[in-house]
Parts: structure tokens; C-alpha cells; sequence
């Protein structure tokens, strides 16, 4: 193996057989068969004396001869094999890195048909160069030569005649691109990724093809390369050629299947990986859980229904499992064996590194791991986690059944719609277990029998997935989970504390105590749960810590204070591939990152989700690691994070690859040192919720004019929170406001529509103002002050709108993208002068006119685009009655709602800090609201404006102070009290 990377830097020849394909090389006898095929018969190459092969310590001069007798032989077979068609004549070829087919078959194909070949790169002689992949340097230095890919030479010989190289070019993108073009008639020479590695019959390959794949390699381990790759080389897709490149030591033939650059790699690592999916359903189910109590309310209710001790029974909590789950739910398409002990494990087919490189390597027949087994196999000392090697010797008639994925996932969610209806409270552990409070169930239904209820679940599930589950019940998660493991299989066990402190259980019998701890303890002389209660905290504390000596010392006593955690909707999507990431050049690099996209956004589309900001996540090989640990590992790597918003809520996948496409840039790695790579969708939002409201603002209705139909178009997006006019939501039917309020609480939790209140405005927690210093009675917005104060004239509202009209107006208004300026711009101005204006000076002129409008009683609006839905259907005239608002304003509004947008835009226009002007204005609205003893709407003002400057340039910090001054200054004055924030 290490004469392998020596002789593949052999000058320009980089020849990458490795030193025992001489014991298998082969020789192609090409004939016509009568059906325009051709076959190429694989027979032994008299082998190369050992002799020859000094103790494989001169691999050059081994490969010398080799090559020599190889080049002899073909020119030999050319010279007396019957005459091909000479559709090489003129060709010089050179034959550059690993390809497949090997350089010999290329050599015999092309010199019988009249190339010729060179050994040596010679850049004046050679005519084409034949490379699956290119280096970096190599990509550089030929790039103003024929570099074309070996199938160039199959398709014309298939052809009989010399097809055109352009086609073939190794420069026209990536293999996948490159097959994705191939005519489908040649595609059978190209399934060499094939995962079954089923031959295809007629296959100008054939024969290799066949032994390449019919029998996978045992795990390469230490120095058992040679032996691996005596193989007859298998065809892989040409352009994963890191073999060589990295001396890793890989087994080629397994690897090349699974390589990144192949095209399948992402979809089969998803497909085959058990750690992948163990962690992602948790995900999932969580999530799954979270829409099912959001739609049912399960949740509120049983909180609002306080169960417990507040009405005196104490808690009771089930833990219910499935017993064998794989083997259960795999079983479902094997009937036949139910009777026999069976194991879930990697069949033949399914081999692959399922660890994502952090552990060993399934083979079949091998080393694979059980995931599960059922009952009867545990009877013979089989356990879930055993080699199957080991497994086979336990039980010698073990039989094994493949995963199945999709009914597992099928049969979970099943589960967790059954226990969620049931429970009061359900927590997913994972893919085949979940925690339920039911203590508020059991006792208005069945009569305090936590038994009963239990059977019922097992009894609904059994019905339903034809698999069983075992539960336990105990007064706290503890006792629940410890009685599960009794319970087993399929029955019920309850636990009290008093049975426990009986059960002499071992340490490890107690969850979450792992093999770590257990040796510590039991370094120690701590066995059992009783020596843990006999032990003093201070020696718990001395062997495992403090927080794990808490929880032993409590757990060793039954006591476990955990409440159930209500499972929240997802806030991330992501994947991460850290195993077999090695790429040739940014392209790869960009189409794998692009692939990863892809299967976020299936899983994205799976949930209805939609995305608002994404994050790549790059491991780079540290200097000098050229060589991971493990296979394919990614060894010891930086890890480097990006993150950056995505154009609008999204699930596109080209929009989300195109975003992390410039971030991979920005981070500026080279390719050949990436990794592992990970792509996270956050800010998430439903999809679903999303193209409802599309829809409503799209949908014409009687009345509605093209006005409408193109404002719905300035809402390509959910608009943020604070742009929504809450009293227009608050109109909304209810599924919809909860909708909304659950989309806007996934991006932010903190944000609170106040929906339910139904009351316009309410106030998010952070900025809720607590109940004020000032010990003023509270007085509701709309209480308004007297009409005919304040600068409020110029604003007005239509209120005499056609009701359709109006709410589709206000809808689109609450939607729509507040821009603050725009919505007060100067009546007389037009609208497109107005826009290409400077800012500043539209602030000038904007400043400018609200002051000397403030006086008038109508808005001077114009029927210009003036987009303030109030000022706009003025114009149109459809607001006769209009309304004069009362109470300070700023800035033409007064609505907390829009108080609180016009800050934000004010504090998202400038980085910098605020105009000194603008923090007067602010000041002045402030002060003029404590005036008019308005407290609630200067402390939001304010508070919100502290919620919106937090983490700002100190500009920002300034200018809350000098607001906050002035409003203290009349507080004080009129309180002798003063506003904190
Ligand atoms: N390291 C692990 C742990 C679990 N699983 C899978 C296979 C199990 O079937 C399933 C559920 O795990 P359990 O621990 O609940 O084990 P079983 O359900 O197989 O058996 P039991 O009856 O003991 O619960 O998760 C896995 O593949 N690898
Ligand atoms: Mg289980
Ligand atoms: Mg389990």
C-alpha cells in the first residue's frame, strides 16, 4: 500500500494500479458478436514472476516491467486479433490518474483500434488525455487539452466510430452533470454506483463489473489492503477517485460506492444510516408531538386542568416502550418468522458505514451490529448492540431481517397519535418510546386505575401497529421508566418508592447512569442503589461530580423531581455528512453542499416548513492531518459555522443552495480540505400558514380591484412580527390567528401576539410594561384623550369602507411592508420624484410635512401612491366619514401597533445611531404622552424601544436614555414618580 501513493507521483505518470493487480490483471480479447456487441472476454495475464516483484520494495521497477509487458501484450493482441474498425487512427493518448475501466482495458481498446499510446506525458505528441478526475494543479496545467473522460472511448468503440470529445470533456462540470447528459442508451455502461451492484446484462463490462460487486470486500483493516484489493478493480463512478490521492488505506471497492461525489451518496447515507435516523425521529417525533397537542390542545387543557397534588392524588406518570422495536416492526413483512429468534441487522445489500464515521464499519455477515432482537433470540444471550458475529455463536439459528425504515417511522407515528389523544401530557423520547402524565385521565376516567389505562394504550397500539408495547407506571419519570424494564415483554408494571428501595437494583439499573459512572462507582465499592444511599454526597460528589452526584443521591431514593417536557415544534432543520466528505474542487464542493440542501428540504417539505436563515457548517482538515483515524472519518478538523438570512421564508432548495453556495465561498476553504459539512434551515414557519395567506391576499373577491391583487404581491413573505397591524389580525377567524401566532412564536418565541385577548395591540412579554412605579389606574388605549388635542388631526381612518373591502385594505395594510418614510410622503410630491430623492431629504421633507399637516383636519392625500391604506382609499373616496384620531402621535401614528413599527424602522435604518432630530421627535411624542397621562403608551414606547435597541451601537443606548430623560423629567413632575425599565 505504500508503494501505492509512491509510484501515483511517478513524474506526470501518475499510474495507480495498485502492486496486485498484476495478479489479477487481465487481458480483453474483443470480438464482434452477431448482435452488434462488443464483448470483451477477461482472461489471466501470465502472471509476472515473483522474481520480478523484488519483496514488493521496488514497486518501479516492478511497475516497469509490468507496464512494459502489459503494452507489449496489447500491441501483440492488436497485431493478431482480427482487424477492428481504426477509429483511434491519429489518436495519441496519454492516460491520467485512476480511471475506470483500468488503464489497460482503455490501452487495449484504443491501441486496437489504431491510438497510439504514450507512456510519458508529452504535451507536443499527445492528441487526447484520458482522466476520469483532475487534480487542482492538473485541472490548471490542462486546461487547454482534450481531457476527456473514459467513457469517450467506450461509447466509440460501442459507436464503432470516434464520437465527438467535447462531449466527453472532464471540463464540462461534474460526473453526475456528465451522466445526467449521457444518452440513455449507453447508460447501462454507467451504473456503476449501483448500490446492489448488480450486473447488467450486455454490459461492456461485464465481467469486472460482476466480480467487483457480487462479493464486497471484508472491512479493510491495518495493512490488509493488498489482500483487499487483489480484487479485479470494480467500476465506480470515475470521478471519486480519492484513493489514491488520500492513502487511505480504503477498500476500494466499498468505498467508491459511497464516495460523495457519487450521486447517489447523499440519498443511500440517509437510507441506510440507523444513527441517523435514531437521531433525527427524536427530532421529528418531538416536532410530531408538538403539532399534534398544538391541534388538539391536549396540552393546555390538561394544564389548565392543574392535575396533581393541587387536587390531591399524586402525579402518575407512564413510560411506554415498544418491546424489540425494529424486530417488531420489521417482522410485519416476515411473518413467517415470528417463532424464531431474530435480529435487525445490515443485510448484504444494505452494507454501509451507518455510523456516520464514529465507529466501526458494517459488513455483512461480519461485524454488523444488531439493532435490535427480539425476546426469544435474548433468551440465548443475544443482546441489542451484539456483533452479529458474536450473536451467531450465541444462536446458532438466528435469523436476521433487514431495516425498514419507512414502517418504522410509520408504526411511531401511529403510536404517538394513539398516546397523545390519550394522555394529558406526552413527552417523545425517542422513535419507540414515550413518557405520558396521566395522572389527570386516570382518575376522571378510570377511576384512579393507572392499570387499566395502561392496558387500554397497549391494547389501542397492538390494534393499530400489530406491535407490542410494554408500559410503566411510577409517581415520577424515575419509577415509570425503571418499571418498564420490568414490565417487559408486552405487560405493565407499577412502581412506588417503597417497592423500589425492595428491588436491590444494580447502579446501572438506574437511567441515565452510563457504563462511565458505573465503573467509577464501582471502583469505589458502590454497586448497588443501596450503596449509593449509604454513600455520603461528598463521596458521590468526589467520584462523579456535583450535578450527577445530585441526581444519583436523589435517584438512589426514589425521588425525581424532572417535570415532563412538553415537546416544541422543531426549530431547526438540518443534516450533517462527516464521513466520506472528500472533494476534488469547488464544483464538488458546491454540488455536494447543494445536495445536502436538497435532503433538508425534503425533510422541510415533509413537516410544511419553511425557513428564514440558514447556517453551513464546514469541518476543515487541521494542517498536517492528512490521514483521519478512521476510514473516511473526518479525523481532527476546525470547525467553521456561517450563517446568513435566507431571501424571504423559504423552502426552495435552489434559493437555500444558492445562499449557502456564497458562504462556502465566503469562508474560503480549500475543497480538498472539507471534511464534514452541515446545512441548518432555522427561523422556521409553516408552509402551510405561509401559502394561506398568500392565498387570501391573491384570492379576488367581489369589490376588489387590481389594487389589491398587486399589493398581495408586496407580500411575497411573512412579514415581521412587528409590521402586523394587530387589531386587522384580531378580525381574523381564529384558526388562522392561532396559526399565525404559533408561525411567529417558531421564529421567536418571545413574540406574543396577543391574539387570544382579541383586545388590539397587546404587548409581547419582554416589553409587556409591568405594573408602573407610578401607582396610575390603568387606562385602556382607546380611552382616548380629548379628539380635538394633540397633532393627531391629519390622520385619518375611512371607517365607512364596503366591509370586504375594508378588511382585505387592512389585511393587505397589516401584511404589508411598512415603509415609514413612503406612508408619509408630502401630498403634493409625485411619487416617483419622491423616491429617487435622498433620504435624507425625503426625511426632511417627510418631518417637514407631518408639522405643517398636523393643523389640517384631512389628510391632503392625493390619489398619488401614497401607501397608507387610510390615505389611499380617501383618495379613492371610499372613506366619507372619516375619523379624527385623538392623543399624541408620532410621525402620523398613534396605534401601539404602529408606534412599535415606526420605532423599529427607525432603529433598523441606521447601524450608525438615530438622527438627533428623530430622537427629539420620539422625546417629544414620549413626553407629550406622559402629559396626557397616557403612561401604558409611553412605557411600551419606551420599552419597546429598549427591547428594539438591545445589543445596538451605543448611539442607540444614548438615544433611549435622552427619551427616557425627558419623559422622567415630566413623570417626576406630575408623579413624583418615575418610569424603569
Ligand atoms: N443503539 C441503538 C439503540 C436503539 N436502536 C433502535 C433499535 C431498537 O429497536 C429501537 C428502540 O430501542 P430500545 O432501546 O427501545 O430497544 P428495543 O425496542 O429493540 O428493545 P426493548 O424491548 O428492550 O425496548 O431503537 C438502535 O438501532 N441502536
Ligand atoms: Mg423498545
Ligand atoms: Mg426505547
Amino acid at each position: 500500500m505504500v508503494g501505492r501513493d509512491d509510484m501515483s507521483r511517478d513524474g506526470d505518470q501518475e499510474y495507480q494500479l495498485g502492486p496486485a493487480d498484476a495478479l489479477i490483471a487481465t487481458v480483453a480479447t474483443p470480438s464482434r458478436s452477431g448482435t452488434n456487441e462488443v464483448i470483451i472476454a477477461l482472461e489471466h495475464v501470465p502472471a509476472v514472476s515473483n522474481a520480478a516483484v523484488p519483496g514488493f520494495g521496488d514497486f518501479g521497477l516492478y511497475f516497469d516491467q509490468r507496464k512494459r509487458k502489459l503494452a507489449e501484450q496489447a500491441e501483440q493482441r492488436a497485431a493478431i486479433a482480427p482487424k477492428h474498425d481504426q477509429i483511434f487512427a491519429g489518436v495519441v493518448f496519454h492516460i491520467n490518474g485512476y480511471t475506470q475501466p483500468s488503464h489497460y482495458e482503455l490501452k487495449l481498446l484504443l491501441v486496437e483500434r489504431g491510438g497510439r499510446f504514450l507512456h510519458y506525458l508529452s504535451k507536443t505528441q499527445v492528441t487526447h488525455i484520458i482522466a476520469s478526475g483532475l487534480t487542482m494543479s492538473k485541472e490548471k496545467e490542462f486546461r487547454n487539452y482534450k481531457v476527456v473522460r473514459p467513457e469517450w472511448v467506450v461509447d466509440s468503440v460501442r459507436a464503432r466510430k470516434l464520437l465527438s470529445w467535447q462531449r466527453y470533456s472532464i471540463f464540462n462540470g461534474s460526473y453526475a452533470e456528465f451522466a445526467a447528459r449521457l444518452p440513455l442508451a449507453i447508460d447501462d455502461v454507467h451504473e456503476w454506483g449501483d448500490i446492489n451492484g448488480e450486473p447488467s446484462a450486455g454490459n461492456i463490462l461485464e465481467n469486472s463489473k460482476s466480480e467487483g460487486y457480487s462479493r464486497p470486500p471484508p472491512a479493510p483493516t491495518g495493512n490488509s489492503f493488498a489482500a483487499t484489493s487483489s480484487r479485479r478493480q470494480a467500476p465506480v463512478p470515475p470521478n471519486t477517485i480519492v484513493v489514491d490521492r488520500f492513502n487511505e488505506g480504503l477498500n476500494r471497492s466499498w468505498v467508491r460506492k459511497n464516495l460523495v461525489t457519487d450521486k447517489g451518496f447523499i440519498s443511500r447515507y440517509y437510507a441506510s444510516s440507523r444513527l441517523h435516523h435514531m437521531s433525527v425521529w427524536k427530532a421529528e417525533m418531538k416536532d410530531y408531538v408538538a403539532q399534534l397537542n398544538q391541534r388538539r390542545g391536549t396540552h393546555s387543557s390538561a394544564k389548565d386542568a392543574k392535575p396533581g397534588p393541587a387536587m390531591g392524588y399524586s402525579r402518575t406518570i407512564m413510560h411506554v416502550d415498544f418491546d424489540c422495536f425494529f424486530v417488531s416492526a420489521s417482522l410485519l413483512s416476515h411473518p413467517q418468522l415470528v417463532d424464531r429468534p431474530v435480529a435487525v441487522c445490515h443485510m448484504q445489500q444494505q452494507e454501509l458505514a451507518d455510523d456516520g464515521g464514529h465507529g466501526a464499519i458494517e459488513h455483512p455477515g461480519g461485524t454488523g451490529q444488531i439493532a435490535s432482537c427480539n425476546y426469544l433470540a435474548r433468551s440465548f444471550g443475544v443482546k441489542n448492540g451484539m456483533f452479529m458475529a458474536q450473536a451467531s455463536q450465541l444462536c446458532p439459528s438466528l435469523a436476521t431481517v433487514p431495516y425498514e425504515f419507512d414502517t418504522y417511522k410509520r408504526v411511531s407515528k401511529t403510536f404517538y397519535d394513539i398516546v397523545t389523544e390519550i394522555a394529558d401530557e406526552t413527552q417523545a423520547v425517542s422513535i419507540d418510546e414515550a413518557l405520558l402524565d396521566v395522572t389527570h385521565v386516570v382518575h376522571q376516567q378510570y377511576q384512579g386505575s393507572a392499570e387499566a389505562l395502561a392496558q387500554h394504550i397497549r391494547r389501542r397500539v397492538l390494534e393499530s401497529t400489530q406491535c407490542t408495547v410494554s408500559v410503566g407506571i411510577g409517581p415520577n419519570i424515575l419509577l415509570a421508566r425503571i418499571a418498564t424494564a420490568k414490565a417487559k415483554p408486552d405487560g405493565v408494571r407499577s412502581l412506588n418508592i417503597e417497592q423500589l428501595l425492595a428491588m436491590g437494583l444494580h447502579t446501572r439499573d438506574l437511567p441515565g447512569i452510563g457504563h462511565t459512572v458505573e465503573e467509577s462507582l464501582s471502583s469505589q465499592g458502590i454497586k448497588r442503589v443501596a450503596d449509593i444511599r449509604a454513600a455520603s454526597m461528598g463521596l458521590l460528589q468526589s467520584i462523579c461530580g456535583e450535578k450527577t452526584a445530585a441526581t444519583l443521591h436523589s435517584f438512589s431514593r426514589g425521588v425525581d423531581n424532572r417535570p415532563l417536557e412538553p415537546d416544541k415544534p422543531r426549530k431547526v432543520f438540518g443534516v450533517e455528512i462527516g464521513w466520506g466528505v472528500r472533494l476534488s474542487n469547488q464544483h464538488e464542493a458546491d454540488d455536494f453542499v447543494t445536495r445536502l440542501v436538497e435532503e433538508v428540504c425534503r425533510s422541510m417539505e415533509a413537516a410544511k416548513r419553511i425557513g428564514g436563515a440558514v447556517t453551513l457548517k464546514i469541518k476543515k482538515r487541521q494542517e498536517g492531518q492528512g490521514k483521519p483515524g478512521k476510514f473516511l472519518g473526518h479525523g481532527i478538523c476546525d470547525s467553521l459555522s456561517k450563517s446568513a438570512m435566507l431571501p424571504g421564508m423559504t423552502g426552495d432548495s435552489a434559493k437555500i443552495a444558492h445562499v449557502c453556495a456564497k458562504l462556502l465561498l465566503q469562508m474560503n476553504v480549500d475543497p480538498l480540505d472539507i471534511r464534514a459539512v452541515g446545512i441548518q434551515v432555522h427561523k422556521l414557519a409553516s408552509s402551510k400558514l405561509h401559502a394561506d395567506v398568500g392565498n387570501m391576499l391573491a384570492k379576488p373577491r367581489v369589490g376588489q380591484g387590481e389594487g389589491l391583487k398587486q399589493c398581495s404581491n408586496l407580500l411575497p413573505e411573512l412579514p415581521s412580527a412587528s409590521q402586523l397591524d394587530l387589531s386587522v389580525l384580531n378580525e381574523l377567524p381564529e384558526s388562522i390567528r392561532q396559526e399565525l401566532q404559533a408561525a411567529y412564536q417558531q421564529i421567536n418565541p418571545k413574540i406574543d401576539l396577543g391574539l387570544s385577548s382579541r383586545k388590539p395591540a397587546s404587548i409581547s412579554p419582554e416589553v409587556r410594561p409591568q405594573p408602573s412605579k407610578i401607582g396610575v389606574a390603568k387606562r385602556p388605549i382607546s380611552d382616548g384623550i380629548n379628539a380635538t388635542r394633540g397633532r393627531s388631526r391629519k390622520l385619518v381612518f375611512p371607517t365607512a369602507r364596503p366591509k370586504d373591502v375594508a378588511e382585505k385594505a387592512s389585511l393587505i395594510d397589516a401584511f404589508r411592508k411598512i415603509e415609514t418614510l413612503d406612508s408619509i410622503m408630502p401630498s403634493q410630491m409625485d411619487s416617483d420624484v419622491w423616491r429617487h430623492l435622498p433620504l435624507s431629504i425625503r426625511r426632511e421633507l417627510a418631518r417637514e410635512y407631518v408639522k405643517t399637516s398636523a393643523s389640517k383636519p384631512v389628510a391632503a392625500a392625493s390619489g398619488k401612491e401614497a401607501n397608507v391604506g387610510a390615505t389611499t382609499s380617501a383618495a379613492k373616496g371610499n372613506g366619507p366619514a372619516n375619523v379624527v384620531v385623538s392623543g399624541p402621535i408620532l410621525f402620523g401614528k398613534h396605534e401601539v401597533a404602529d408606534v412599535r413599527a415606526l420605532i423599529k424602522a427607525w432603529v433598523d435604518s441606521s447601524e450608525l445611531g438615530p438622527y438627533e432630530e428623530d430622537v427629539a421627535e420620539v422625546g417629544d411624542y414620549v413626553e407629550a404622552l406622559v402629559k396626557h397621562r397616557n403612561l401604558l403608551k409611553a412605557e411600551d414606547a419606551l420599552k419597546y424601544l429598549k427591547f428594539c435597541i438591545d445589543g445596538e451601537h451605543s448611539a442607540w443606548a444614548d438615544a433611549l436614555a435622552v427619551v427616557l430623560d425627558r419623559a422622567n423629567v415630566i413623570c417626576m413632575a406630575m408623579y413624583s414618580s418615575s418610569f424603569g425599565l
